[in-house]
């Protein structure tokens, strides 16, 4: 089948929503021609009843709408037969490093927490909106198997990821590719898993699902010390850990357990987080409602333990517009992103995309000039 050049650099401009790449790089445009003033193309889908067709083919005319001389656009769709999606999955391996790869140049940061309850997914899920709406290429693993919040947080409750034959792609919500066990579990049937069950599902989220190039990677990590913060650094060794906590000290001597796990890990801690730090009242006083100094505290016992600086990298206060935007799948740095609680949090996420990779035992391939 004809192609036409001008089509097909119109056509270039058309994202497949899932996998984040041209259409036109994918293989997915079959035929592109123009006759009288129509441009008649056909695009072919991944899958059958991909859930993202309309998407697509309102892109892809308005693309080729831009042209001054297509006066109307003939789309069709089809779907990709087993040799072009063989072809597809082969050219997508070829891309992206694995992220327990050493060159991988993927930030993986985990979020965990000592207990439960003091907002680790909420603020997982804010993080990773300030980081896409900053321009970054953000993946997030929804690693809190029994807990599994994230897809509710970011507004895709029900969202099951698409298969490509044996290739998973992730849901995409508010710019982050998202990937959880809740996605894999009918509605809401406990997850009953132990360790190498866990181990293989992260495995698996790691191996199977095509995030493609990702800047940033983050994984909300179950709360405490358990099997999956073990698999987490066997299967990523270069992985960071950020640790939240709330003001109170008792949670804060929580959260050290799983910070210090970093020992046996060999994991560096890149900071804490302290959230629900106080609650500004209507007359403008603020009240502390769970004490005061446990980020603080949290920090400089870190720090003596891991023999590394752990940096106390906010303070995020209460604020009831934040359960709110959980509640309704919009997360508050994109509800109210000049809140002051959504201004911490894009000041913590700026602050951990940007610092400098360190390179301490990374694989340089510099020669000699
Ligand atoms: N800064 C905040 N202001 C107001 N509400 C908050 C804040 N942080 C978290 N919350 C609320 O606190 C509750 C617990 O938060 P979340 O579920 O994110 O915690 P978690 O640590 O991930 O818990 P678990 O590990 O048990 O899933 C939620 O209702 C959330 O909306």
């Amino acid at each position: 089948m004809s192609i036409e050049p001008r089509l097909l650099e119109a056509l270039s401009a058309v994202q497949d929503p899932e996998l984040r790449r041209p259409i036109t790089e994918l293989g997915m445009v079959e035929s592109a021609v123009l006759e009288n003033g129509t441009a008649r193309v056909k695009i072919l889908l991944t899958i059958a009843g991909c859930p993202l067709r309309s998407t697509i083919e309102n892109d892809a005319t308005a693309a080729l709408a831009t042209l001054p001389e297509v006066g109307s656009v003939e789309l069709e769709l089809g779907v990709m037969g087993p040799e072009q999606r063989a072809a597809l999955r082969e050219s997508l391996k070829g891309r992206a490093v694995p992220f327990g790869d050493p060159s991988s140049l993927t930030r993986v940061i985990g979020i965990a927490s000592g207990k439960g309850g003091v907002g680790k997914s909420s603020l997982t899920a804010n993080l990773a909106c300030a980081m896409a709406a900053d321009g970054l290429r953000v993946g997030l693993i929804d690693a809190d198997v029994h807990g599994f919040s994230i897809p509710g947080l970011l507004g895709i409750p029900g969202a099951k990821p698409t298969r490509v034959d044996d290739m998973i792609l992730p849901p995409v919500a508010h710019g982050v590719k998202v990937i959880s066990i809740g996605m894999f579990v009918d509605d809401n049937k406990p997850v009953i898993w132990r360790g190498p069950m866990l181990h293989r599902a992260l495995e698996q989220f790691l191996t199977d699902v095509h995030f493609g190039d990702l800047d940033v990677l983050l994984l909300d990590l179950p709360p405490g010390t358990g099997d999956i913060a073990i698999s987490v650094s066997q299967l990523l060794p270069g992985s960071e850990l950020v640790v939240l906590t709330t003001p109170q000290a008792a949670a804060a001597q929580v959260a050290e357990r799983a910070g210090a796990i970093a020992v046996q890990t060999g994991q560096k801690v890149v900071g804490v987080i302290e959230n629900m730090s106080w609650l500004q009242l209507p007359d403008g006083s603020t009240m502390e409602l769970f004490g005061s100094g446990g980020g603080r505290q949290l920090s400089e016992r870190l720090t003596a333990t891991l023999g590394a600086e752990v940096p106390l990298l906010g303070q995020v206060p209460l604020d009831p517009l934040l359960r709110a935007g959980g509640d309704a799948g919009l997360p508050l740095v994109l509800s109210h992103p000049g809140s002051p609680a959504a201004a911490q949090i894009t000041a913590i996420a700026r602050s951990l995309s940007h610092r400098p990779r360190g390179l301490a035992g990374m694989k340089l391939s510099v020669s000699p000039g």
